[in-house]
């Protein structure tokens, strides 16, 4: 599978917020979007995911040599800067939501929750309201989102952003196993987590960079 993005274009409210963004990511590829406060990067995650419409272009996931396709955002998981989650209900009841609503896209199985948990650094508190839970615990039940249905292009806008260094560290760990596997990662992120080998796309408004490899 490729993700292919051709042309996009982005309005909030009366303005456009970039154009002429155009990438392609095999499996096992990374993009780091990078630019200052407001440059966008929000938005064309949003867009990728599906939740914005772009104003212009496509973003599209090819198989079987271009003779197939589908929008990305059936093969995706979004990670925003919330955690979708309801407080009031229990992990397992969360993460079983999502799992099914999400289902496995073809070519790969999602973990039980329970295996999901431990591989966050969770295991044996999923029967607590996620309300009950710490800032921190919270946010390592939102990446377990990513393990419980398979989908292979992980959209992650500042994951990390106030954790502490472990749950970097962890984090940095699944998205590596997650490339290792075949899998794709586009972040906004100012961690490194893992991804020294990414491309960079530097955002800049209307202007913007050419992908190019991190130094
Ligand atoms: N819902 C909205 N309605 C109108 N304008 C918006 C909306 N959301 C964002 N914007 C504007 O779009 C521009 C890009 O915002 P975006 O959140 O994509 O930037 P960002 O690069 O992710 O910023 P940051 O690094 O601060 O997270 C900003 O000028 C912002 O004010």
């Amino acid at each position: 599978m490729r993700l292919i993005a051709e042309d996009l274009a982005a309005r909030r409210g009366e303005d456009l917020i970039f154009v002429n963004v155009s990438f392609q990511l095999t499996p096992g590829e990374a993009m780091v979007l990078t630019g200052r406060n407001g440059s966008g990067k929000s938005t064309l995650l949003r867009v990728l995911a599906g939740l914005l419409r772009p104003e212009k272009g496509s973003v599209e996931a090819v198989f079987r040599d271009g003779r197939e396709s589908r929008p990305a955002r059936e093969v995706s998981h979004y990670l925003g800067h919330r955690n979708a989650m309801k407080q009031e209900l229990t992990v397992i009841e969360n993460l079983g939501f999502w799992q099914s609503f999400l289902g496995d896209v073809e070519g790969g199985e999602g973990r039980s929750i329970e295996e999901a948990a431990d591989m966050v650094g969770l295991g044996g508190i999923t029967h607590l309201p996620f309300g009950y839970l710490s800032a921190g615990q919270q946010r390592r039940f939102a990446m377990a989102k990513l393990l419980v249905a398979h989908r292979p292009v992980w959209i992650l806008d500042e994951p990390t952003a106030a954790l502490d260094a472990s749950a970097d560290e962890m984090f940095a760990g699944l998205v590596h196993e997650h490339l290792a596997n075949g899998g794709i990662a586009i972040a906004a992120t100012h961690q490194p987590l893992g991804l020294k080998d990414a491309k960079a796309l530097v955002m800049k408004g209307f202007a913007y960079h050419e992908t190019e490899e991190m130094a």
